[in-house]
């Protein structure tokens, strides 16, 4: 069986994919001092509580924060007995290599979302993925990831007012009634939530304008149905998107080693 483990900026998540579906799927948040035994400690407590007794052979990482990855490698060989795969690293081979910038190096958050999203609707899609940064990652024809736009995240443009405006109290993000607000909680609400309705809209139409082409739009992460609640911003919306994309790099560099 195959850990796939997916780490953003704000949390890490851990799935097990038995060749066909995912068994189970824990979060818990990134933090680089982590060690191999404090995640072991974490991961065998919520397999005990939830009845699951994998056998994990193998393992993929993703990770957008480059210093939890030895943690994570030396949690795989003691644990697994395993060398993982390291989305981004020489040996693990995309299906499509990334056409950028000379030098530049990709999220492998964005190259996975990117190879998950072909694999389920083809090619020429935006994939819009509300994480730590609000990241449009475009894959062309053939399934390559072609370029993107990263933008604040919510929560993060959230924090920033709260923490640069003395007087600006923390708020959560949900769809505010009406655009005008009548106290600062509502109008904070009303410039993020509508101010990204915008974005959205805005970033998606200009790609496909230079693009010259019509686009599938898939979003994914915890924000996505909040933003669909009120227009047709997506074509579709995937919770599992990246973990999808990690099983179908796995498949990918199992075939080509076999
Ligand atoms: N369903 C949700 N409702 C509200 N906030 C959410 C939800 N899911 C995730 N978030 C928040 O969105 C931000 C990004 O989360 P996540 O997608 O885990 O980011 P990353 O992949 O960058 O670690 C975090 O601040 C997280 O707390
Ligand atoms: C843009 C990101 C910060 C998004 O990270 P996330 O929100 O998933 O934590 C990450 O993909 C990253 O560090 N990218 C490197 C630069 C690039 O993709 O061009
Ligand atoms: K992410």
């Amino acid at each position: 069986m195959l850990l796939a483990i997916d780490c953003g900026n704000t949390n890490t998540v851990f799935s097990i994919w038995d060749g066909e579906k995912f068994l189970c799927t824990f979060r818990t948040s990134t933090h680089h001092a982590r060690t191999a035994d404090a995640y072991f400690t974490w991961f065998s407590t919520l397999l005990n509580h939830h009845g699951i007794k994998p056998e994990i052979t193998d393992v993929i990482i993703s990770s957008t924060v480059p210093r939890v990855v030895f943690n994570l490698r030396v949690f795989s060989d003691q644990y697994f007995g395993c060398r993982p795969l390291v989305v981004g690293k020489p040996d693990c081979l995309l299906p499509a290599n990334p056409r950028v910038d000379q030098g530049t190096s990709v999220g492998p958050d964005r190259l996975v979302n990117t190879a998950g999203a072909f694999d389920r609707h083809g090619g020429n899609l935006i994939v819009v993925d509300f994480g730590t940064a609000t990241t449009f990652d475009v894959a062309g024809r053939d399934g390559a990831y072609v370029g993107g736009v990263i933008a604040p995240g919510v929560n993060l443009s959230l924090e920033a007012l709260h923490m640069a405006a003395a007087a600006l109290p923390h708020v959560d993000i949900t769809k505010p009634q009406r655009v005008v607000g009548t106290n600062t909680v509502a109008c904070i609400q009303s410039g993020i939530f509508w101010g990204y309705i915008g974005l959205v809209k805005e970033i998606c139409a200009r790609i496909k304008a230079e693009r010259d082409q019509t686009m599938k739009i898939i979003a994914t992460g915890g924000l996505a149905p909040l933003f669909a609640q009120t227009e047709d911003l997506f074509d579709v919306i995937e919770d599992d998107l990246t973990m999808h994309g990690l099983t179908v790099i796995y498949k990918y560099n199992k075939e080509l080693a076999e």
